[in-house]
C-alpha cells in the first residue's frame, strides 16, 4: 500500500498518454473518467456498483457537502470514504464554481466569496483557506485549488483579472494545504480562450508547484470547436509529468478529442444526469428512450454492451418504465451510461498503449450515426 501520491506514464501515441496514479487508497488508471458523486452519492447508482462499471475514482463537491451535511459532521462520522461507503481515491472540487453556478447573493472579494446556501439561505463563505479546511475535514486523496471560473461570454480584461485572482488564490491554496504525504493538491489553470492569457496562468502553477494540473474555465458554453481550439495547446503549458486534469467534460466526443489532445482526467455529470432523463450513450450513437420508436422494440440499448441493462432488458421495457416514471428506469439507464463512459475510458487506454489511437478515433467516428439511433 503505498502512502505517496505518484504518476508514471506507460505509453504515449502523439499527444495522448496513457498511464497509472498512484495513491494511498488505491490506483487510477489514466485517461481516467471521474463520475460525479456531488452530495456523498452516484445518483441512482450503489458505489459497488459504480466500481463494478469500472470507475477507479470518484468527485465530490466541497460546495454541496458544506451545506449539508456539513464537513465537520461528515469529519466526526469518520470521512467522506466511510461516510458514502467509497474507499477507493476521491477529488473533491474547491468549490468556487459551484458557487457561481448555484449560490444566491454572491459577494467577491479578494478575501473569498461570500454568499447564501441555495438550500436553506444561511450564510455561508469560501476562501481558499476555508476550502483547503473543508476538503481536509472530508478526507478527499485529491484536493483542487480554490479558483473562480468567470462566466463566459467575458472580455478579456475580465477573463485576465479573474485568472490572476485565481492565481492569487491557489498561492493561499498551496500554503493552506501544507504538506499531506499520499493527498495530492492540483492547480487550475484559467485564462479562458485567450494562449497568452493561458500561458501566463499555466507559468503562475509552475511556479508554486502542484500535484497535478486542471485545465480550468473550459466546458461553460464557448462549444467543442472553441474548447479544442484551446486543447490544442493548453495541455502542454502544464508539466508532461503529471496529471492533467480537464473540468467538467463530457460527452463521449468531446472525451476522445480532449485525450487526443493529452488530457488524462476528466468528470462530467452527463452519463449519470443525463441517464435520468432517458438519454442513453452508446458507441453507436445516443439513444432517447422516450421516443416511441422504441416501444415495441425487443432488443437492448447496444447488443455489445455488458452492462445489466443490456444483458437483461430491452428498449421497450427501458421505453415502459421511462414513461411510467419507475425509479428503475434512472437506475438501468445510468448504470448503462456509466458503463459505456469506462468502456470508452478503457478502449482509448488499450489503443494508446498500443500506439493505436488514430485507429480507435477512426472507428469510433465512423460507427456513430447521428441523432436518435
Ligand atoms: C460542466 N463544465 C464545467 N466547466 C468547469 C470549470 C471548472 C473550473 O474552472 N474550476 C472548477 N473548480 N471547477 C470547474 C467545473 C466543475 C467540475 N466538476 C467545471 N464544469
Ligand atoms: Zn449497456
Amino acid at each position: 500500500m503505498t502512502q505517496r501520491f505518484s504518476f508514471t506514464l506507460n505509453a504515449t501515441d502523439g499527444k495522448a498518454r496513457t498511464g497509472v496514479i498512484q495513491t494511498p487508497r488505491g490506483e487510477i488508471r489514466t485517461p481516467a473518467f471521474m463520475p460525479v458523486g456531488t452530495a456523498a452519492t452516484v445518483k441512482a447508482m450503489l458505489p459497488e456498483n459504480v466500481r463494478a462499471t469500472g470507475a477507479d475514482i470518484l468527485l465530490g463537491n466541497t460546495y454541496h457537502l458544506m451545506l449539508r451535511p456539513t464537513a465537520e459532521r461528515i469529519d466526526r462520522l469518520g470521512g467522506l470514504h466511510k461516510f458514502m461507503n467509497w474507499d477507493r481515491p476521491i477529488l473533491t472540487d474547491s468549490g468556487g464554481f459551484q458557487v457561481m453556478s448555484l449560490a444566491a447573493l454572491r459577494k467577491l472579494t479578494e478575501e473569498g466569496v461570500r454568499f447564501s446556501s441555495h438550500i436553506d439561505g444561511s450564510k455561508h463563505m469560501l476562501s481558499p483557506e476555508r476550502s483547503m479546511e473543508i476538503q481536509r475535514l472530508l478526507g478527499s486523496d485529491i484536493v483542487m485549488c480554490f479558483d473562480e471560473c468567470p462566466a463566459l461570454p467575458a472580455s478579456e480584461e475580465t477573463v485576465a483579472a479573474s485568472m490572476r485572482l485565481s492565481m492569487r488564490w491557489a498561492e493561499r491554496s498551496k500554503a493552506a494545504f501544507g504538506d499531506r504525504p499520499g493527498h495530492a493538491l492540483f492547480g487550475i489553470q484559467q485564462g479562458g480562450v485567450t494562449k497568452d492569457l493561458r500561458a501566463e496562468s499555466a507559468e503562475a502553477l509552475r511556479a508554486i508547484g502542484f500535484d497535478g494540473y486542471a485545465v480550468g474555465g473550459l466546458a461553460v458554453g464557448e462549444g467543442q470547436e472553441a474548447m479544442f481550439g484551446v486543447l490544442d495547446y493548453a495541455p502542454d503549458m502544464l508539466p508532461e509529468d503529471k496529471p492533467r486534469y480537464l473540468m467538467g467534460v463530457g460527452k463521449p466526443d468531446d472525451i476522445v478529442g480532449a485525450v487526443e489532445r493529452g488530457i488524462d482526467m476528466m468528470d462530467c455529470v452527463l452519463p449519470s444526469r443525463s441517464g435520468r432523463t432517458g438519454q442513453a450513450w452508446t458507441r453507436r450513437g445516443q439513444v432517447n428512450i422516450k421516443n416511441a420508436r422504441h416501444m415495441d422494440d425487443p432488443r437492448p440499448l447496444d447488443e455489445t454492451c455488458t452492462c445489466p441493462a443490456c444483458r437483461s432488458y430491452s428498449r421497450a421495457y427501458l421505453h415502459h418504465v421511462f414513461r411510467a416514471g419507475e425509479m428503475i428506469s434512472g437506475m438501468l439507464l445510468t448504470w448503462h451510461n456509466l458503463h459505456y463512459y469506462q468502456e470508452l475510458m478503457q478502449g482509448l487506454r488499450t489503443a494508446i498503449a498500443a500506439g493505436k489511437l488514430a485507429d480507435f478515433v477512426r472507428d469510433f467516428h465512423a460507427l456513430r450515426a447521428e441523432g436518435d439511433i
